[in-house]
């Protein structure tokens, strides 16, 4: 996908603050730090467009990124930051289920973790429930470059077995740092979004 437009639109506590255009989303979960933004900045060649940082946590609503007229990347707030309350993982547990189980234009979860580490319970927890409720998920391997490519084919392996994706399962490595992943990825997007406008044409 050439990306030519790329902004940032909400940063949404709720329902009443998503898009009304009903454009098709990407939704982005994954442990705090394990690299969303980093990711989007890659996929749209821009340095700093969504908010990267070192201090995990950060991003604690649901940040719209419009895409061209194509779609929105919707960054959630990264889940198993033990420094956050009881009660605010409460509320991002109902806001991401809810978003999850209701949001019509959702079209595909990229699900991430960081492929230095075997995949953490919340991973492993988050994927089963993406799948209990037939979800489209792809999961993406974060920060490949910090792997020496020798030991990467390892580290794919683990990640698969411990999170129990199926052969053909979408599974794509990535770096943000090299760009590695990134047209696989745009692929991937593009025929969940793709699928959707034909469905609509048909209408
Ligand atoms: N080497 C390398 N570093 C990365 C990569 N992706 C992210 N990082 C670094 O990891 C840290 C966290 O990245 P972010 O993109 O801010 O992570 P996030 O998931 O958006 O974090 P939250 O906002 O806390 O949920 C930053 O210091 C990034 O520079 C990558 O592919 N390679």
């Amino acid at each position: 996908m050439k990306v030519t437009k790329a902004e940032f639109i909400i940063s949404a506590v709720g329902p009443k603050q998503f898009p009304v255009d009903a454009l098709p989303e990407i939704a982005l979960a994954g442990r705090s730090n394990v690299g969303k933004s980093s990711l989007i900045n890659r996929m749209i060649n821009r340095k700093n467009l969504a908010r990267t940082s070192s201090t995990p946590g950060k991003t604690q609503q649901l940040n719209y990124y419009r895409i061209n007229d194509d779609l929105y990347f919707v960054d959630f707030p990264g889940y198993g930051y033990a420094k956050v309350s009881k009660t605010s993982r409460q509320a991002w547990g109902q806001m991401i289920e809810s978003y999850l189980l209701e949001r019509e234009q959702l079209k595909l979860v990229l699900q991430m973790v960081d492929l230095r580490h075997p995949p953490s319970k919340d991973d492993i927890m988050m994927y089963d429930w993406l799948r209990h409720h037939g979800l489209p998920v792809c999961v993406v391997g974060t920060k490949a470059d910090k792997i020496p490519k020798t030991r990467r084919e390892k580290h794919y392996k683990v990640i698969k077995q411990e999170l129990g994706i199926l052969p053909g399962a979408l599974f794509i490595p990535f770096s943000s740092e090299e760009g590695m992943g990134k047209e696989e990825l745009w692929s991937v997007i593009s025929s969940y979004i793709g699928n959707e406008n034909e469905g609509q044409a048909e209408v």
